[in-house]
């Protein structure tokens, strides 16, 4: 599959350095927790930021026989070296408000030693240095990319924080992650390379340099040190260190490092003898090692310690996205001017292009010849007579990356021979413009005359292998073929199953629209779901699994499913009876669960869609006003649900049910009329924070939101799409 440049830098920066960057990251990680550890500890004193230079060094004097030395450092811990009556050198933390010793210097611990030597050169000396330093820039250099990658995502910078769709863990979490921990990983890499650079003396040089006119010092006049300036008037937190005179002689003077500048000052007079302030790269570096180890601030020590485990699973998950795409390679036996059948993928991601795969495998597999190419190598095929095209659709309704070429060079070439086309569209109801770039592959082939349309564009959304099957069935009834696809194991993850017992059964044939409904309960233990969720059911083996979606009624699981005609699945589950025994799984659905904070619940279904709401109902709290809107055929079409309905009108539950009925003999009514009648309280339920559920058939889907987009024109503050992005607008439709 093409990629484009900058997710190629992207992968192939990640795939030179992944080695280094992980035992970096990890040894990062624990490092973090070193200046934690470091500021935990009791020596900072309260008000330290008050404490003046003059006032410690006093006490200092009064309660040892010589001084050294007085550090300060970054996290306000204050220590001194002193020589003590009995005439040894000690180095110790002391209270800069007494100049008493509070505590020994805290030595490095052997796992921060060993893991710092590690982090800095592997053990491998001044090469292993050279490796961090490169392995620092390179992941530079894929956060820049990764922030240009997520600006195209996002289609401008200005996007760059706005919401972003959950369809995928990996990915969602990649970028999310990666928005998140974008400047700490920044300001870790630079700092990492800056230090390596001055590590090796790579960084243009400055020294400190100080001019002392030593003819010109005096003893006089002499002023106690809370009466010299620079001591009284310098606070505690704006040095770094005092060097103490080496002796009486009057050359010899105290040394203040500060943050900024270093002083030297008479130890008579407190005159100035010279002051310099720091080269910028001395400066920088100090900085830098802040900024890279965490010193002195645990808010930041965490900040790195997150943004390290970030890259960990920055490395995971980019791995995990990479082998999904390539699993999607594509493969012919048959040239592009010797196929009856040409698919071509519009796809991102991948996701799509194994979905087309599925349908070349299959044309091979009967003995046809099949051949399959990306959108944007569209070309001419001398024999085709079959076009199928299946793309995805990104931004905001745009072509993904691999078709972003396929119009212009459609308008270049010409067919000499007439041709059907179809095009299925995979999307996702999250986004506004749902599969329009399929819609607008349409209407480009609709512009070849030679070019016939066999089926209308078919959408997909989230992926579904049910609605994709079902065009693979529409579509090869069309062309003349059986295909049967082998199941979507390739699409999924091999999940753990439960056993269930159909405790309750109703037969489709005694419903006027071919409708059941089921209970079924665990086997062993309670599973752990929500109305909303789904059930995963493969009715054979090797054959796809079926979702539907589910609501939970006292522990079990509530379900409903029309029985199609020819449908594997649902037969299956038509024939069975009570107390036999089926395998199936439940996958979370959590984009489709209410909270019990709730207080007003909209809930919208047509036909089965009614079942997630079934246990919605069943399990709300007493404040919730919980509405039900559904739409179906015929009264009699409601039998199936009265028994679980009536019951939650009964006790209270359910506070207001509204059914629209379109083969009523007198009235067609559908369920977007019935929210058209009420809009004013649909509009509330949106104003007073509630929520909109619809469960059902995509095309009552999209005329319900139809309606609603109406409704928030016409009565509320913000079009629909503020209420979809704040979670009050929740969608279950296939
Ligand atoms: C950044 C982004 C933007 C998307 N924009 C749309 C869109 O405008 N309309 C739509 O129907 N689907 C949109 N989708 C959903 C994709 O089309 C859908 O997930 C598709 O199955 C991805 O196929 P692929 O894995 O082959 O690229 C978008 C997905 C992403 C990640």
């Amino acid at each position: 599959m093409t990629i484009s440049i900058w997710r190629y830098s992207h992968l192939a920066l990640a795939v030179s350095s992944f080695v280094f960057i992980v035992l970096a990251s990890l040894t990062g990680v624990i490092l973090a927790f070193e200046p934690i550890s470091n500021q935990v500890q009791p020596y900072r004193v309260k008000d330290f930021d008050e404490v003046s230079l003059a006032e410690t060094i006093q006490h200092l004097k009064a309660n040892y026989i010589e001084i050294l030395n007085v550090d300060v450092d970054a996290n306000g811990f204050v220590s001194a070296v002193v020589i003590t009556e009995s005439g040894d050198a000690e180095t110790f933390y002391i209270d800069p408000r007494t100049g008493h010793k509070i505590g020994d210097i805290i030595e490095k611990a052997p796992l921060f030693q060993w893991t710092t030597n590690f982090h800095r050169s592997l053990f491998l000396k001044s090469t292993g240095r050279i490796f961090i330093g490169v392995t620092s820039f390179l992941l530079f250099l894929i956060a820049v990319s990764g922030t240009v990658l997520i600006v195209k995502r996002q289609r401008s910078f200005k996007r760059f924080f706005s919401k972003i769709v959950n369809e995928n863990f990996s990915q969602y979490y990649h970028v999310v992650l990666g928005r998140l921990s974008l400047i700490p990983i920044v300001v870790i890499t630079l700092t990492g390379v800056y230090l390596s650079l001055y590590r090796f003396d790579l960084l243009p040089k400055e020294t400190l340099t100080h001019n002392v006119d030593f003819d010109a010092i005096s003893e006089t006049p002499k002023r106690e040190l809370h009466n010299q300036p620079i001591f009284r008037d310098t606070k505690l937190s704006d040095v770094r260190s005092v060097e103490f005179p080496f002796s009486e002689f009057v050359e010899d003077c105290y040394t203040l490092q500060l943050q900024d500048r270093e002083v030297l000052v008479n130890q008579y007079t407190g005159e100035i003898l010279s002051e310099s302030k720091y080269p910028f790269i001395a400066l920088a570096s100090r900085l830098s090692i802040n900024l890279h180890t965490g010193q002195g601030s645990i808010i930041w020590a965490l900040i790195l310690a997150v943004a390290c485990l970030n890259i960990l699973f920055f490395v995971y998950s980019g791995f995990v996205m990479t082998f999904k795409r390539r699993k999607g390679k594509l493969k012919n036996k048959f040239k592009k001017d010797n196929a009856k059948f040409v698919i071509l993928i519009g796809s991102e991601n991948g996701s799509t292009l194994q979905y087309a795969n599925m349908l070349h495998a299959q044309l091979l597999k009967l003995g046809e010849s099949s051949f399959i190419a990306e959108l944007n190598a569209f070309s001419t095929y001398k024999q085709c007579e079959h076009l199928v095209v299946i793309t995805a659709t990104y931004g905001q309704g745009e072509a993904p990356e691999n078709a972003n070429k396929f119009n212009s060079i459609f308008k270049t070439i010409s067919s000499d021979h007439a041709y059907s086309f179809s095009v299925v569209g995979f999307g996702s109801l999250a986004y506004k413009d749902f599969c329009k770039y399929a819609f607008d592959v349409d209407t480009l082939l609709q512009s070849d005359p030679n070019a016939v349309q066999l089926l209308a564009p078919f959408t997909i959304h989230n992926k579904s292998f049910e609605a994709y099957t079902q065009w693979i069935n529409l579509w090869s009834k069309k062309v003349g073929l059986q295909i049967k696809l082998d199941g979507d194991d390739v699409l999924q993850e091999k999940k753990r199953k439960r056993t269930f017992i159909v405790l309750e059964k109703t037969v489709a044939s005694d419903n006027p629209d071919d409708t059941f409904t089921m209970v079924l309960k665990s086997k062993f233990g309670a599973p752990r779901f929500k109305s909303g969720d789904l059930l995963a059911i493969q009715p054979e083996a090797k054959s796809a699994e079926r979702l539907y979606s589910v609501g939970k009624v006292n522990q079990t699981v509530f379900l409903s499913v029309k029985r199609q005609e020819l449908g594997l699945c649902s037969n299956f589950l038509n024939n069975l009876k009570p107390n036999d025994v089926i395998k199936a799984r439940l996958i979370k659905n959590k984009e489709f669960r209410i909270s019990k904070r709730t207080k007003h619940v909209l809930m919208i279904a047509n036909g089965t869609g009614i079942a997630p709401f079934v246990g919605m109902i069943h399990q709300s709290a007493t404040n919730q006003n919980m509405q039900l809107y559904w739409g179906g055929r015929q009264p009699v079409s409601f039998d199936i649900y009265k028994p679980f309905i009536e019951n939650s009108l009964n006790t209270g539950k359910l506070k207001k049910l509204e059914i629209a009925y379109s083969q009523n003999e007198s009235t067609k009514v559908y369920v977007q009329h019935v929210l058209e009648r009420d809009a004013e309280q649909v509009a509330l339920v949106l104003k007073q924070k509630g929520v909109i559920l619809i469960c059902g058939s995509i095309a009552m889907q999209k005329d319900v939101l139809k309606v609603l987009e109406t409704i928030c024109d016409r009565y509320l503050e913000y079009p629909l799409s503020v209420y979809k992005s704040n979670g009050q607008l929740k969608l279950d439709c296939y």
